[in-house]
């Protein structure tokens, strides 16, 4: 049993970056919009542009310390490669925790653009230079700490995609979403009309749409300044 463990370790550890943003962006949206061609996702690994026989992308830092820093050539000659193809003036972005923190305003903004490059960093980060070179934005998902920017990676592509124009289909449409009009979303609820002794809100068995309609706006206005006042602040700001 032992032995089976380390080898499980191994197994995930060994699973190519990129393979794990294809696999995981293969789930049902983003496929649907990549099949459409409503939205085209192309993986370049760094790794085959290490242009040593070790596929070396990484070295020493100087001035010494823990880790390793991802070597400026290799990022540079996989962006060269890719880069005109892209739109001239697109974006690069580089996913770390320095960056400027996502959010649906960010999110709205790269939706609009033709093409964005997202640049996943790994060891302790890549070298600086490249950063100044070719990176436009640097965008944080928020104050924590990942192994990788991958999944920063697949976020952003997850959260932009479903903005594009025809990527949901209607019922998934973004309409009445979190963060629209500035408030985060009211209770939701379905069948059965009681589960485990608790009932569903009389009012949305009404059949009352203007009852209905109100009661979802004072759920939404009392969930967001209960949980994110902030998000009131901002709101009121915005008046
Ligand atoms: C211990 N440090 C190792 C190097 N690392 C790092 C540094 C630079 C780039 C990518 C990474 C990958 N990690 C990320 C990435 C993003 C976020 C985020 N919040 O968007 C959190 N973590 C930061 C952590």
């Amino acid at each position: 049993k032992e032995l089976l463990i380390p080898a499980i370790k191994q197994c995930i550890m060994d699973v190519d970056v990129s393979e794990m943003i294809k696999n995981g962006l293969g789930h049902s949206m983003i496929k649907r919009a990549c099949d459409r061609n409503l939205i085209h996702i192309e993986c370049v690994n760094i790794r085959d542009f290490s242009g040593n026989k070790h596929l070396q992308v990484d070295d020493y830092p100087y001035g010494g310390g823990a880790g390793m820093v991802m070597q400026p050539q290799p990022i540079y000659d996989a962006y060269v490669s890719i880069k005109d193809r892209m739109e001239p003036g697109h974006k690069v972005i580089y996913m770390s925790p320095q960056g400027k923190v996502f959010n649906q305003i960010l999110a709205e903004e790269l939706s609009r653009e033709k093409d964005v490059v997202l640049l996943c960093g790994h060891y302790e980060g890549i070298d600086q230079r490249i950063i100044e070179e070719i990176v436009t934005d640097e965008i944080s998902l928020g104050d924590f700490v990942l192994t990788g920017g991958e999944l920063v990676a697949m976020t952003i592509i997850d959260s932009v995609s479903r903005l594009i124009p025809e990527v949901l289909n209607k019922e998934e449409s973004h309409i009445n979403e979190s963060f629209s009009g500035g408030l985060l979303e009211y209770p939701q609820y379905t069948r059965p009309p009681e589960f485990m002794g608790r009932k569903v809100p009389p009012v949305l068995l009404s059949g009352n749409h203007g009852e209905i309609a109100k009661w979802r706006q004072e759920q939404s206005y009392y969930v967001t300044k209960m949980r994110r006042p902030d998000l009131i602040e901002r709101l009121e700001a915005q008046k």
